[in-house]
């Protein structure tokens, strides 16, 4: 057993343990991330951060769920790193790969990161789906065949995969029941994060999410991206809208031009620890 330091930091009220494994590799097993996550006798997280070196990148993020599971990206988490590599660096701007692949962090105020979320992945197979279909809604429903609660969400790859219902519905047992079922529905071979949106006007989102492998979280920056695709998809937004979390506020910018999503919002530093792992 060794230790090591870590930051703690959130983004948005979706909170993370930040480890730098930029000189020397971290290799938890999921039983150890298991053990960490956990709110009552570990350090608590939504997801397990570590930085790693990279040899085309400021630095490689890898991602653990609270549950152990490693998956390809944060969006909340890219903020937080982006920040601190900022910091160490003096720069503006910093590169971060991901196993969704690279993405650019740069200032946008105090204690405000921009990311450059790349092209959101439209096609059936790159969410991916279990078979072909129509992305912006797609057959599936919770509830009674004749009454469905929840039906056709938008799908959605920001590099990990979502659906977003569009609903009024966001009450927590309902976000809690419907999320755990929807997440290891077999239509998703490798699961889902999903999302509860209620387009509130064209230029601002209430969103709540159920994340795969974390369960109901403050905000995800990767389902707040992909509930602004959907939502635009249908022509329900414009192509820039705030999207109003449990934690606070994000603005998504699917700008025209690149066909990319810009994430902007903000992170904060909890306190700083040591893990023994
Ligand atoms: N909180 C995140 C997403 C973390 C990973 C997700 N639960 C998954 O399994 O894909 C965000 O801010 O994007």
């Amino acid at each position: 057993m060794t230790s090591r330091p870590f930051v703690k930091m959130n983004g948005a009220g979706n909170d993370f343990v930040v480890v730098d494994a930029l000189a020397r590799p971290f290799t938890p097993s999921e039983d150890q991330v298991r053990a960490l996550a956990d709110r009552g006798t570990g350090e608590g997280f939504d997801q397990l951060i570590a930085m790693e070196p990279s040899s085309t990148a400021d630095a490689f993020m890898r991602v653990w769920n609270a549950d152990g599971a490693m998956v390809q990206t944060c969006g909340n988490a890219l903020r937080c790193v982006g920040w601190l590599l900022m910091e160490a660096s003096g720069s503006d701007r910093v590169v971060i790969d991901t196993a969704a692949g690279p993405t650019v962090a740069t200032r946008a105020g105090d204690h405000r990161v921009t990311v450059d979320m790349g092209e959101p992945r439209l096609a059936w197979d790159q969410v991916p789906l279990a078979e072909a279909m129509d992305t912006r809604g797609i057959e599936l429903q919770v509830g009674p065949i004749d009454a469905p609660v929840l039906h056709t969400p938008g799908a959605v790859s920001m590099g990990n995969p979502h659906v977003v219902f569009f609903t009024d519905r966001q009450d927590d047992g309902f976000v809690t029941g419907s999320g755990s079922l929807v997440e290891h529905h077999p239509l998703f071979p490798e699961g889902v994060n999903v999302g509860f949106a209620k387009v509130l006007d064209r230029s601002h989102i209430r969103l709540r999410v159920w994340e795969r492998g974390a369960g109901l979280t403050k905000a995800c920056g990767t389902g707040a991206c992909a509930a602004q695709v959907a939502a635009v998809r249908r022509g329900l937004t414009e192509r820039k809208a705030t999207v109003v979390v449990d934690g606070g506020e994000l603005v998504i910018d699917w700008d025209a031009a690149s066909g990319h999503v810009f994430m902007t919002g903000p992170v904060e530093i909890e306190r700083t620890g040591t893990l023994s792992v």
